[in-house]
């Protein structure tokens, strides 16, 4: 089998781990084409993604998102910083898995929560108590984000640290990797 000399690197993780801005500059760092799929499908919809949940419901922005896998984006040389429910849709992390290598940013609950806490673009957070939510759904979610290749702390690490962390990571699992 061909093997690819970048294969694309898929960041995934709960809301608030770090994916798109650690995304970015590891992209740049390893010349990676950086795509952000909530960014893709904003622009695709023309719509921000509160918009859609509002307008449209979250069912229709899965399925956005599922579209975005199949068919949205190049399938070697892209760093892809994926929303955070994205792999968790039945299927789909199997699909991230075949493209490319998947890392896992991880962080708390608490720690997602004192960096989501002030922003306001996170329709899933603007509720009540949104810690609460967070620690709901992180329950479902996280052994669905332990099964990529590589799961990195980002707690108590700062984002140049965690860049690092990925580039490294990058540059072994990507000798050994093949589609
Ligand atoms: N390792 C880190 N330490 C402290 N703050 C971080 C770290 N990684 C990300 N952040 C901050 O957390 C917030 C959410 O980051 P973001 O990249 O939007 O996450 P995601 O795309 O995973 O939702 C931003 O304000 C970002 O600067
Ligand atoms: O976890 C989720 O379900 C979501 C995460 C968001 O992306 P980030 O993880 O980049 O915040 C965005 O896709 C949308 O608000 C839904
Ligand atoms: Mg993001």
């Amino acid at each position: 089998m061909k093997k690819l000399s970048k294969p694309n690197l898929y960041l995934v993780g709960f809301m608030g781990t770090g994916k798109s801005t650690v995304g970015r500059l590891v992209a740049q760092r390893m010349g990676l084409e950086f795509i952000d799929s909530d960014h893709a499908i904003e622009a695709a919809a023309e719509k921000s993604i509160s918009e859609i949940f509002a307008s449209e419901g979250e069912p229709v922005f899965r399925r956005m998102e599922k579209a975005f896998v199949e068919k949205g984006h190049p399938r070697e040389g892209c760093l892809i910083s994926c929303g955070g429910g994205l792999p968790v849709q039945p299927g789909i992390m199997e699909i991230l898995k075949e493209q490319g290598l998947v890392f896992s940013l991880m962080a708390s609950a608490a720690g997602i929560y004192e960096r989501t806490r002030h922003t306001t673009d996170r329709p899933l957070l603007q509720v009540a108590d949104p810690l609460a939510e967070i620690e709901k759904l992180l329950e479902v979610r996280e052994p669905i984000y332990r099964k990529a290749n590589c799961c990195i702390l980002t707690e108590g690490r700062t984002v140049g640290e965690v860049v690092g962390h990925v580039c490294r990571s990058y540059k072994l699992e990507s000798k050994l990797w093949t589609p």
